[in-house]
């Protein structure tokens, strides 16, 4: 019996990464079923490791990579409800302030505050700037299954918050841009928190 060698090494790289215009990134993504197939397990592990690469200056450089802190399926072109989060500590050497590969991550609830970005957001499937606040609920409570299809549910604010509702947002075809004010791109409510 000939046994099926798994094909060559893999990695996420920008080519991998699809952009805008491309339909996948405007299609709602499947939830993912337990067990994983390899494939899948495979899949948040390349996407974690490019959120480590990517956040390595030499092998950012290397790789020509952009800097990234998160990574949905739907931008390699897998609509599947799958993200990858890397939040590294304000710190230099501090342990990261959020890190994980979540399945099916859920909103359950949310903060009535509204927060932003006090730099804007950007994208690795946006080549563009689009300058605006991307105003996004300050604090979240999130429903997720991990690689082992364990439920948790987890509260994040600040950071991590933003950044896991710009993932989640992609597995429903939303990008950050959809979410600021086409009139006045840098207005903002009463209340809302600007995080710089
Ligand atoms: C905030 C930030 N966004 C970066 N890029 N955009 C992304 O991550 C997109 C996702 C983020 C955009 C706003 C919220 C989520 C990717 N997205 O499209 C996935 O859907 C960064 F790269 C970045 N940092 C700070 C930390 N630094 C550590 C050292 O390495 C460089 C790194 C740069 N901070
Ligand atoms: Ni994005």
């Amino acid at each position: 019996m000939e046994i099926q060698e798994r094909s060559g090494f893999f990695m996420i790289t920008m080519d991998t990464i699809i952009r805008e215009g491309h339909p996948t990134l405007r299609e709602i993504a499947k939830e993912v079923t337990f067990p994983l197939t390899e494939q899948e397990q495979q899949l948040g592990k390349d996407m974690f490791e490019f959120l480590v690469n990517s956040q390595d200056p030499i092998k950012a450089e290397e790789l020509h990579l952009r800097g990234g802190v998160g990574l949905a399926a739907p931008q390699v072109n897998v609509s599947k409800r799958m993200i990858a989060v890397l939040v590294p500590s304000e710190q230099e050497d501090g342990e990261p302030e959020f890190a994980g590969v979540l399945y099916n991550p859920k909103i359950v609830s949310h903060s009535v505050q509204d927060a932003c970005l006090g730099d804007g957001e950007g994208c690795l499937s946006v080549d563009r700037d689009v300058p605006g606040y991307v105003v996004r609920h300050a604090r979240v409570t999130i429903a997720y299954q991990d690689e082992t299809g364990a439920a948790h549910k987890i509260r994040l604010k600040n950071y991590p918050s933003i950044v896991v509702q710009h993932e989640i947002d992609h597995l429903n075809g939303v990008l950050f841009y959809d979410r600021i004010n086409a009139d006045n791109p840098f207005a903002i409510k009463e209340g809302v928190l600007v995080l710089e």
